[in-house]
């Protein structure tokens, strides 16, 4: 019996090995993934069923409102729509961030993305926090003034 049987262990063994790898390469490849149009993720917005966008994914969190230490009140605000904005006012640590893995179903569908614009960029940049080119400036000339009365000192203490 030998023989047969450990062939026929062998080929079990085998093609189950390659089956796993075609799963774990088609999953790396990205052929598998779900997208969402935002109007088909509004509906889940209830208690029972509960999805919400974050950072351009799509979250099935429905077995999470009871588990989160915010409150489940917060994330049914939120539910059926894109959440990040408020998931990102909060703060949340990186072990939130990693939890979230958990609960993904998909991806935004392309054209619900709001891609920042170069123009939009450029006024992020340029808010309160002052652009990135006047951080440089001002000290360049502060240097430069500093470095003119400090010749005209010299000069004066030498003539004089
Ligand atoms: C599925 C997505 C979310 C996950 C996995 C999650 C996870 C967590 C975790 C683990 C904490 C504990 C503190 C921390 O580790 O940061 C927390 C706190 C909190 N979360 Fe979330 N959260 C999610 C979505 C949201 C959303 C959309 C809001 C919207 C307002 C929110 C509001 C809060 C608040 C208010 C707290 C309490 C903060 C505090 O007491 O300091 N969370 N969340």
């Amino acid at each position: 019996m030998g023989e047969g049987m450990k062939d026929a262990i062998n080929k079990r063994d085998s093609a189950s090995a390659t089956n796993t790898n075609r799963e774990e390469s088609s999953e790396a490849a990205g052929e598998s993934v779900e997208y969402y149009t935002l109007e088909e993720i509004r509906v889940h917005n209830m208690s029972g069923d509960t999805w919400l966008v974050i950072h351009d994914k799509v979250y099935n969190i429905t077995r999470f409102l009871e588990e989160h230490p915010g409150g489940e009140e917060v994330l049914l605000e939120q539910a059926g729509t894109d959440a990040t904005e408020s998931f990102e006012d909060v703060g949340h640590s990186t072990d939130a961030r990693e939890m979230l893995q958990q609960y993904y179903i998909g991806e935004l569908h392309m054209d619900d993305r709001k891609n920042m614009k170069p123009k939009e960029v450029f006024a992020a940049n340029s808010g309160s926090s002052g652009g990135t080119w006047t951080t440089w400036l001002i000290p360049a000339i502060a240097t430069a003034i500093i470095g003119i009365l400090l010749r005209y000192y010299v000069f004066d203490h030498k003539s004089s």
